[in-house]
């Protein structure tokens, strides 16, 4: 499970309790929970949480060890009135919405400047799943480097993105490093604050927080199953 920042770590650390065993990355630190998941925070952006997610998985690779799932969670951003503060989103699509060019017709993401991937889907199955036992949303979720701050920047990625539920700034990051190694990723993401015109007085992160924890105690034995089974 990768966050970005330790409080976010600690939330969905909640759901995997048991004995904790600290590993030292170059960058980053895994805590291993006993019999349970490996839990990282990341860093903040995806360029950070797609290295900090790559050294943790080619550790485990190296281990003998290969990780069967990588979980990007965390807090984010809400389209209103979709995703309202408090809720959580469970990602189908996670997609770079700033990895392109602009161009005075509007912006062209990276594939249509022929390069790379814009958009990871995890696994259907997991995502129905997933979003059942939590009664999550699912929907896309943006991944930015930018959080966005004006009305015009949300409707912007409202029109190219008509699914979109949530922006973050790591699902794309972590799910470029996972599918690197072949490993299917997740996004969760717990709804903080609305996307739009910036507010700071609009931030719940208490709420995010307490929604992702109790998000991640109804997920824990989905993706527990999921690890445990073949999925070919
Ligand atoms: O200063 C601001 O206006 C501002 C607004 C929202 C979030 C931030 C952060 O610095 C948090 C970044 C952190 O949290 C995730 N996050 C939470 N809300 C959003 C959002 O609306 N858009 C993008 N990312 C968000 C993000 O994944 C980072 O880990 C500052």
């Amino acid at each position: 499970m990768a966050t970005a920042v330790p409080v976010e770590r600690d939330a969905v650390a909640r759901a995997f309790p048991g004995p904790v065993e600290e590993l030292a990355l170059p960058g980053a630190t895994v805590r291993r929970v006993t019999g349970g998941a490996d839990l990282l925070a990341a860093g903040v952006g995806p360029a950070l949480a797609a290295a900090s997610t790559a050294g943790a998985l080619t550790a485990a690779a190296l281990d003998g060890r290969p990780y069967r799932l990588v979980v990007s969670a965390g807090i984010g951003g809400g389209f209103l009135p979709h995703a309202p503060l408090g809720s959580l989103v469970v990602a189908d699509e996670i997609t770079a919405a700033d990895l392109g060019a602009e161009s005075p017709d509007g912006f062209l993401p990276v594939t249509d400047l022929g390069f790379g991937t814009v958009t990871h889907r995890p696994p259907a199955a997991l995502v129905r799943e997933a979003a059942a036992a939590a009664g999550a949303l699912t929907g896309a979720v943006l991944t930015v480097s930018t959080v966005t701050g004006t009305a015009a920047r949300a409707d912007a990625l409202r029109a190219r993105h008509p699914r979109a539920l949530a922006e973050a700034m790591e699902g794309f990051g972590v799910a470029e490093a996972a599918a690197a190694h072949g490993v299917p990723v997740l996004e969760v993401r717990a709804v903080s604050n609305p996307v739009g015109p910036r507010d700071r007085a609009a931030w719940r992160i208490g709420d995010a927080l307490t929604a992702l924890a109790e998000g991640f105690g109804k997920l824990a034995p989905v993706l527990e199953s999921w690890m445990q089974h073949d999925h070919q």
